[in-house]
């Protein structure tokens, strides 16, 4: 019993990953182009998410500044779920609702791009954080699903909406794990070229 749960979800997750690559290639392509020109400008990623969505964020942060599978210079990335000064200090003195937007508004410069990390697109953390990214003409790369919620009604024509298609929280953050090392990869092989050996 225990082991038919544990391979429906393998198969669930094997699934969806097939039905996500005829649906997300093209958005995530996109992605790929934004961050590009964001990052060859000068630019940088300030990524945010909740619970696992924050892992994501900052996996997606490390893989930036250190490296991802080849060698190159450090590309500029920071996670906004991850200094508990600055979360717990906006927090407690201003609204948990403000946790990144504040971090938004005293980082983010005109041509830098918000990875905004949502499975239900609902959270109202991330949501005011887009709402800033957009008052400071940065663009959003936003990663939901469950139709994209919230976020999705907020998001505009020059934006990028990688939306699962899927109502569970856990699967559509196996997706988004794997789309954020489909932009990692999409983007060393623009700076470095293809490998040899590929
Ligand atoms: O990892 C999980 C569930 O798989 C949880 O920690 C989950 O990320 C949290 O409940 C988040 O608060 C959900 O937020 P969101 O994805 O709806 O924006
Ligand atoms: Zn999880």
């Amino acid at each position: 019993m225990l082991q038919q749960r544990i391979q429906q979800q393998f198969f669930d997750s094997a699934d969806l990953k097939y039905a996500a690559a005829e649906t997300l290639t093209r958005p995530i392509a996109d992605a790929v182009n934004a961050i590009l020109g964001c990052i060859t400008s000068g630019g940088k990623v300030l990524a945010c998410g909740n619970g696992g969505s924050a892992g994501d964020a900052q996996h997606f942060a490390a893989e930036f500044v250190g490296r991802f599978e080849r060698e190159r210079p450090g590309l500029a990335a920071i996670s906004l779920s991850t200094d508990t000064s600055i979360i717990t200090a906006v927090a407690n003195d201003y609204a948990f609702d403000q946790i990144f937007s504040k971090q938004v508004q005293a980082l983010g410069h005109p041509g830098d791009v918000l990875l905004a990390i949502s499975t239900s697109g609902n959270s109202s953390n991330v949501l005011a954080a887009i709402e800033v990214a957009h008052d400071k003409e940065m663009i959003v790369v936003a990663l939901t699903g469950k139709g994209g919620g919230k976020i999705g009604q907020a998001l505009k024509e020059t934006d990028v909406h990688i939306c699962v298609p899927h109502a569970r929280t856990a699967r559509i953050q196996e997706v988004h794990l794997l789309a954020i090392h489909c932009l990692c990869d999409g983007i060393d092989v623009q700076l470095l070229g293809e490998q040899e050996d590929e």
